[in-house]
């Protein structure tokens, strides 16, 4: 069974950082059941879950995702683009270690977040100009070439992170709204969909997209496709710029 690493929102969370779109007041309450809804998709289709502690201080730190790069056997631990987001990293460290994870680190002068890397096969994008810059990209280079992994840097200046602006399908077509990406011929192989919450698709596995709500379109056109959509609410976390790639981590080994 494949597992995902997740961590509960904290009682901060409304104070999360907003970067390219304005503030508005979340629900916590509201992002509480989300979050559990989100669990409950990835349960209902054959995900087991392994929780980060809880840290309290930090916001933001339900996008787990940001916390580490995972390829292989070695999970490399990001350091934040944000410095606010920097204490997130230890627990996360400590859970996936003992998943069984070899671990490497981004270490000053490089950050890095986990949102800008988009894994397709062995090629790894990773967008720089935001939260990770040329330091991080050569260190994940550093780190996953001997894997095998291809490390490519592709611009990313239109949204917070790549992967709000890009995911992939699992033929490993690249997806992305047009208007919010910023080089679509940085990819093998690209497709438009019609909403920016269309961009972002967790793979869970025979044909299922997980997906937001707020991309009733794009879900449609996947279908077409001959893909599942399994849709969640999100909206509390959008309001801080989170997708629902960002609210777990996919252990895929
Ligand atoms: N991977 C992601 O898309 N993470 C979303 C992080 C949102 C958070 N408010 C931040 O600005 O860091």
């Amino acid at each position: 069974m494949p597992t995902a690493l997740i961590r509960r929102p904290g009682p901060r969370l409304a104070e999360g950082l907003v970067t390219h779109i304005e503030r508005r007041p979340v629900d916590i309450a509201l992002a509480a059941s989300q979050w559990q809804q989100y669990v409950d998709a990835l349960h209902r289709t054959g995900w087991s879950t392994v929780e980060v502690p809880p840290i309290e201080e930090c916001p933001d730190s339900v996008f787990v995702e940001d916390t580490m790069v995972v390829y292989g056997d070695l999970a490399v631990i990001a350091r934040a683009g944000a410095n606010e987001r920097r204490p997130e990293a230890a627990a996360a460290e400590e859970t996936v270690a003992k998943q069984g994870y070899r671990i490497a680190h981004i270490t000053d002068p490089g950050t890095l977040d986990g949102g800008d890397v988009l894994k397709v096969g062995s090629t790894m994008y990773v967008g720089q100009g935001g939260r990770t810059n040329t330091a991080g990209v050569e260190q994940l280079r550093a780190a996953f070439a001997p894997l095998g992994a291809d490390v490519r840097a592709v611009p990313v200046r239109k949204v917070l992170h790549l992967k709000s602006a890009v995911t992939a399908l699992p033929d490993g077509t690249v997806i992305g709204y047009e208007p919010l990406v910023d080089d679509p011929s940085a990819f093998d192989s690209f497709r438009s969909v019609p909403e920016e919450a269309g961009a972002h698709v967790v793979l869970l596995g025979e044909d299922r997209l997980l997906m937001a709500a707020s991309a009733p379109r794009s879900a449609e056109l996947f279908a077409d496709l001959g893909y599942t959509p399994v849709v969640v609410d999100i909206s509390e976390f959008e309001k801080l710029e989170g997708c629902v790639t960002c609210l777990s981590v996919r252990l895929r080994q």
